[in-house]
């Protein structure tokens, strides 16, 4: 009997959650290492984009009314560019590149970050100001600055009990500048002419009158040597209210836009804005129509969910075949559609589906382990319960050749194979303490899971099982070769030997040649 394993709403949900993150950096080589990283998280709700954060673009979304407008966030982390002065301990060439102003010359655009962070976090939200250097000028003169201009709309919050064992101390309420010549500077008077292109009232310390009311206390600093660290800064702000000159959308608003939009379409019949082309270098993200055709075939083969949209199914490739599917969630694939001319977004979507146009299966895709958390709560088929035994057995035995035979498996699995046809499967399993779901194929007599080595590693050493296969000892294998390499002859010599006579017999050619 072939047993239908059927996800709860709860799990539907999980798989599938709301709200969205957008990890943004301005150096394109970055964002593809965070595209990397981002990737084990099988999120279908991450965007990675590309653009200086001092300057982020408003990023739209469809309200619930039907009309677009930019998002407001409910975190945000700014995790700045910094001097990296706390890093020292383990960046050695900090020591000799640091100097006091390199705090100073950084401060204007870990400012602009951040303000721009604060503009675009909602009401009631909260903005982490971070960085890895223990500098004022990157740090509290920032926040001092950040709450001076938010003028009570955004406060300081007291995180000191929020991470119990944390040693740290408090931000700091003083400070003097230093110039290159490790001259003090302590008012805006005593900044040097020299100077005064690097210096401004900005980065001194707050005045004892507003000092109270900053409370730069609340800030964070976790110093190298209380537990061994590098050293930290971190600020959380939360924004009370919206800040000065900022406007805030409303219902009204809505209403005021919708009359506006319309009047302004009956009077000015402008001919249409011109498409600016998709002019990011990353192929474009095409999500299933109605008449997609890979759709009924996968559709019927996983049996999906009838709650899932298919609309959210989407490929990097409009002509010609598809080769891989990824899936997001239905904000993403507004973000994507609204967004698409002027965020440059380099990478979104969880990889769920891979083309294999080959044997014998009636669905050219199988599943994706890169995407199996995300996908197998959507599919009602294809899924069998397996033991233990059932997985060691198969990440022990990769052979593309001789891979496991069906009879090799607990008899409840084989039953589940037998009315199974050949194609993509996924083997779930569900320990006292451990829930492993591999995807693989079932041949007609035998089963794989496509494993990467490894992954075959961490799932076997999770069943407790032998690892013996996979794990190679790069000293003893050392060990092994030189002992190999010492007790052969030394067969370099006569290939050295051979060479020089068959270099010499080309040069007596040449020159007879030459002759
Ligand atoms: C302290 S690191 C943040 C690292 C990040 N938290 C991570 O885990 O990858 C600062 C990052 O800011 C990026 N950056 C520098 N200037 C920027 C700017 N104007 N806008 C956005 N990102 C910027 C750098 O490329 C660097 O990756």
């Amino acid at each position: 009997m072939f047993s239908l394993i059927t996800s709860s709403e709860d799990e539907l949900s999980a798989a599938i959650p709301q709200g969205i993150v957008v990890a943004n950096d301005a150096d394109n080589r970055r964002c593809y290492m965070l595209t990397h990283q981002a990737k084990r998280l099988q999120s279908p709700a991450i965007i990675i984009t590309n653009h200086d954060a001092a300057f982020m673009p408003n990023i739209h979304h469809t309200r619930k009314d039907g009309s677009v407008g930019p998002i407001k966030f409910d975190r945000i982390l700014c995790d700045v560019p910094c001097s990296g002065d706390g890093t020292m301990r383990k960046n050695f060439d900090v020591w000799t590149k640091w100097n006091p102003v390199n705090g100073a010359n950084l401060h204007g655009l870990q400012l602009r970050i951040a303000r721009r962070g604060l503009e675009m976090l909602t009401v009631g939200g909260r903005l982490v100001y971070s960085t890895c250097s223990l500098n004022p000028l990157e740090n509290e003169a920032i926040i001092q600055r950040l709450l001076v201009e938010a003028d009570g709309s955004v406060q300081l919050v007291n995180v000191s009990d929020q991470l119990p064992g944390l040693k740290f101390v408090p931000g700091l309420e003083d400070w003097i500048l230093m110039n290159r010549e490790m001259e003090m500077i302590k008012s805006v008077e005593e900044i040097p002419v020299k100077n005064t292109n690097l210096f401004n009232k900005h980065l001194f310390p707050p005045s004892p009158e507003i000092r109270e009311k900053l409370k730069l206390g609340r800030c964070v600093r976790i110093l190298p040597h209380h537990q061994d660290t590098g050293g930290f800064f971190v600020a959380v702000l939360e924004k009370v209210k919206p800040l000065p000159g900022e406007k805030v959308y409303t219902e009204k608003d809505q209403e005021v836009e919708k009359i506006q939009s319309a009047t302004n379409t009956q009077r000015i019949k402008q001919p249409p804005k011109k498409k600016r082309r998709q002019g990011f270098r990353e192929e474009p993200y095409y999500y299933f129509e109605a008449d997609e055709v890979v759709w009924p075939g996968i559709d019927s083969f996983y049996g999906i969910r009838k709650e899932v949209d298919a609309g959210l199914f989407l490929s990097r490739t409009k002509q010609g075949k598809k080769r891989n599917i990824y899936f997001t969630n239905s904000l993403i694939k507004d973000i994507v559609a609204v967004n698409q001319d002027h965020i440059k977004i380099i990478n979104t979507g969880v990889k769920v589906l891979v083309r294999s146009d080959n044997k014998g299966a009636p669905c050219d895709f199988r599943l994706a382990q890169d995407g199996s958390q995300v996908l197998l709560p959507l599919i009602t088929q294809r899924k069998i319960t397996v033991t233990r035994n059932d997985l060691v057995i198969m990440l022990q035995n990769d052979d593309m050749e001789m891979p496991p035979e069906i009879v090799t498996l607990d008899p409840k699995t084989q039953e589940q194979c037998t009315d199974l046809c050949t194609g993509a499967i996924a083997f779930l399993y569900k320990g006292d303490d451990v829930t492993i779901e591999l995807v693989g194929w079932k041949g007609n007599k035998s089963v794989r899971a496509y494993v990467a080595k490894n992954d075959r590693i961490h799932y076997l050493r999770l069943l407790g099982a032998d690892t013996s296969k996979y794990e190679k000892n790069k000293f003893a294998e050392q060990r092994d070769l030189e002992a190999k390499n010492s007790s052969e002859p030394d067969l370099s010599v006569v290939d050295e030997s051979v060479k020089s006579n068959n270099e010499n017999e080309e040069s007596m050619e040449d020159n007879s040649s030459g002759v």
